[in-house]
């Protein structure tokens, strides 16, 4: 049982200070996320982008305090932008100015479990569209936010959560190569910036992005034929200070825009647990078709789920539904099935609630191992009861992608704006 706790690591990095003024990053406020995963530990500090390429003895230090901290085997520690002038935010990533850029970072504070300490992104309403543009204009609520051109990415659907832990990375992991068996060009988004899973449960632990031939991009890890990108590829001791500029959600953004995804029929983003303010910052600025959320079958979860509904229906994010994970134990030997929690749950709340009910998976011990090993069940066994579990629920996806943004034609040209990524 691990007894790493927030407030350890917060202690240990009392000891580091800022050269600037000799104070502690902590009493400063410049510990902007922590996320303990295990015996690893993962932190972002907020710096003034000027001063980034300065800092790198303190982000070294802060690495020492961490790793010094009983309990802890790796310690990732990344400096991320404070504060930015909107004009500053807008040149550095090369976009129009959104209303998440000119925040203030009120909290010092940082997180564990919750993940949600993006900037505020002004509480406008996006455009969600097809990423084709296909459903356009008359979903604009308050205007402001423009969602970004997604050019030869077709559709786009995040997997979100109301809470952690409910198994949404590998139901996003099955999903996406359920959709890619079933003949589509499927790319995977880690959008989970402090606790990246996806390259682990992808098998690509040691993966790393290449430059692309095409200037400003990055070509992205592939596996089982699916173009993965996740922050994960680049937080690691070899190569720390990943996106000094840009502040979390910037980041996430030139992960989307920088990487040469290619033509794709749909990017399955993985999205951070919880319904805070990077959900809702995704939800705006991704022209998201469509939106899945994973709950297990006891209530608080499923109180946490309809908190996730509800952020996609404050930002006219069409949901495709609801899915059941851990819903049941079926016994390997005698097939007996087993509901060990209150199964059905998410069901029925998909129903009180107006919202399709996908499916339901089960708790079962191959899933688990396949994705913690990095071979996903749908590889391992693509046969099996579960994949077609699996399968099920990804048809139905794709005939939600289809209806949102109509037949598959051939991608537009991206129209990314070229950015570089420093
Ligand atoms: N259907 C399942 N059967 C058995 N184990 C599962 C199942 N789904 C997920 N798990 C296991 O549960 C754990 C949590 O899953 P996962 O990391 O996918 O959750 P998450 O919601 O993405 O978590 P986080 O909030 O930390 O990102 C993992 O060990 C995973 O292997």
């Amino acid at each position: 049982m691990n007894s790493l706790t927030r407030e350890t690591i917060l202690e240990a990095l009392k000891g580091v200070t800022d050269p600037a003024d000799g104070k502690d990053i902590v009493e400063k406020g410049m510990v902007q996320g922590i996320d303990i995963n295990g015996e690893n530990v993962t932190v972002m500090i907020g710096v003034d982008p000027e001063r980034g390429p300065a800092l790198e003895d303190l982000r070294q230090n802060a690495e020492r305090a961490v790793r010094g901290v009983n309990g802890v085997t790796t310690a990732r520690v990344a400096l991320t932008a404070e504060r930015q002038s909107s004009g500053a935010a807008a040149k550095s990533a090369g976009r129009a100015a959104s209303g998440g850029s000119g925040h203030s970072h009120s909290h010092g504070h940082s997180h564990s479990q919750s993940h949600g300490h993006a900037p505020a992104s002004g509480g406008q309403g996006a455009r969600p569209a097809g990423a084709a543009g296909a459903s356009g204009g008359p979903g604009a609520q308050g205007g402001g936010q423009r969602p970004l051109d997604l050019g030869a990415i077709r559709s786009v659907v995040t997997v979100a959560s109301g809470k952690g832990g409910v198994g949404k990375s590998t139901t996003s992991v099955n999903l996406a190569l359920s959709l890619a068996r079933q003949g589509l060009n499927v790319g995977l988004l880690d959008a989970d910036i402090y606790g990246p899973s996806l390259p682990r449960m992808m098998g690509l632990r040691t993966a790393k992005p290449t430059h692309s031939s095409k200037e400003g991009k990055i070509t992205p890890p592939s596996a089982f034929g699916i173009k993965i990108m996740s922050i994960g590829f680049m937080i690691d001791e070899e190569q720390p200070v990943i996106w000094r500029g840009p502040m979390a959600m910037g980041a996430l953004e030139q992960l989307l825009r920088d990487t040469d995804w290619g033509e794709l029929d749909v990017l399955v983003v993985d999205m951070p647990p919880g319904t805070g303010d990077i959900q809702l910052s995704m939800a705006q600025r991704v022209p998201v078709t469509g939106a899945i959320i994973v709950s297990t079958p006891q209530d608080v979860a499923l109180l946490d789920a309809r908190k996730g509904l509800n952020m996609f229906r404050k930002v006219n994010v069409p949901i495709f539904g609801l899915i059941e994970n851990m819903s049941y134990y079926q016994c390997p030997n005698c097939g007996h099935v087993d509901h060990v929690f209150d199964h059905g749950g998410a069901h029925k709340a998909a129903d009180e609630l107006g919202v399709p009910f996908l499916g339901e998976i089960p708790l079962d011990l191959k899933i688990r191992l396949g994705a913690d090993e990095g071979k996903p069940i749908i590889e391992t066994d693509p046969d099996g009861a579960h994949s077609q579990a699996y399968a099920t629920i990804a048809r139905q996806i794709a005939a939600s992608i289809d209806e949102q943004v109509g037949p598959r034609t051939k991608p537009k040209k991206s129209l990314f704006p070229k950015i570089s990524f420093r």
